[in-house]
């Protein structure tokens, strides 16, 4: 089957500095597939270059097979793209602004209502189609926003950050949406966070630097970030070397004479093994747990793992 989306050595410069260099990626038809990076990263420029919102430096961008530098009209019209600042009208009602989106995109006269009144129905905003824009909260403005990337029921639908400045209740609603639109479709999902990007996707793929740093599903990058370090904390700890004597452990570090980092490979389980270690042996744990790692720590180490 064709990939919903095909980037082909996707570079974009602005002015001077360039912002992305050779971007490659495939996106299958359903699913959720998040973009996460730093501030910077290059998630809005690949987004944007896309949804066709900008013209590609270097490289080719194929929308279900469809070059969008050769066919932008054909190939946008199956995108629907919520851009970070969404494009919506403070001045119009729910109801008149989609409206005006389903104009954009050519949707026939007669088929406008049923358009309108099934993505009001999919988004939750039915019940405000009389209200002005600018008396929504940020949550429902922000579904206003989806409902118009979905109007013409595009097979791929784009959107940059769309939970940034939502409150955690609205957060929960939008991501809500988002799964529920991406049963039939491919959603592409940019987040700087971590979490974020864990709870909703199916296929994970990393952007630092300007360049891909990882590609794969959610599962092989949780499997990556697992923790494998232990801070331990002891009234009467061991010396180090009896510590390696536990099998799994790799290495030890005491930061100050009570508190140590563990490195182990392997599974979690290594938690209860040093627990029961400590019991027989009189360590007098104060306090033991698996290190997490940082997103920046995490997006350095796989930035010099693509750079080798
Ligand atoms: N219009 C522009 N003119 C010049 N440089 C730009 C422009 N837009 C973005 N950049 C630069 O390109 C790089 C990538 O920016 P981009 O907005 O794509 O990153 P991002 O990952 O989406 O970050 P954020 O989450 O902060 O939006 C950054 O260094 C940014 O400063």
């Amino acid at each position: 089957m064709t990939s919903i989306v095909k980037l082909e050595h996707l570079s974009h410069k602005y002015a001077s500095a360039w912002a992305i260099r050779d971007i490659n990626m495939l996106i299958g038809q359903t699913g959720i597939m998040g973009l996460l990076g730093s501030n910077g990263a290059g998630k809005s420029t690949t987004m944007n270059i896309m949804c066709g919102a900008l013209k590609q430096t270097e490289g080719e961008v194929f929308i279900n097979g469809i070059n969008m530098r050769q066919q932008p009209e054909l190939a946008k019209q199956q995108i629907g793209f919520l851009p970070q600042q969404a494009p919506l009208y403070m001045d119009l009602t729910v109801a008149e602004y989609l409206r005006y989106c389903a104009e954009l995109r050519a949707i026939p006269s007669s088929g406008i209502k049923a358009a309108l009144g099934a993505a009001m129905e999919r988004c939750g905003v039915a019940h405000y189609a009389n209200r002005l824009i600018r008396n929504l909260s940020g949550g429902y403005r922000q579904r206003v926003g989806i409902a118009q990337a979905i109007i013409h029921e595009p097979k791929l639908v784009v959107l940059d950050e769309p939970t940034n400045g939502l409150d955690p209740n609205q957060i929960t609603e939008v991501r809500g949406l988002i799964r529920e639109i991406a049963r039939e479709r491919a959603v592409i999902f940019s987040s700087h966070i971590l979490s974020e990007v864990q709870v909703l996707c199916d296929e994970v793929t990393m952007i630092e630097g300007g360049r891909v740093v990882f590609a794969d599903s959610m599962d092989a990058f949780n499997n990556y970030i697992a923790p494998h370090s232990i801070l331990m904390e002891m009234e009467n700890p061991p010396a180090a070397n009896t510590l390696l004597t536990i099998p799994g452990i790799t290495s030890v570090e005491f930061s100050t004479p009570r508190k140590a980092r563990i490195f182990f490979s392997g599974d979690q389980e290594i938690v209860e093994a040093l627990v029961a270690a400590s019991v027989q042996q009189g360590w007098r744990l104060r306090g033991i747990q698996l290190e997490k790692n940082a997103l920046d720590e995490i997006f350095k180490q796989l930035s010099k793992q693509s750079a080798q």
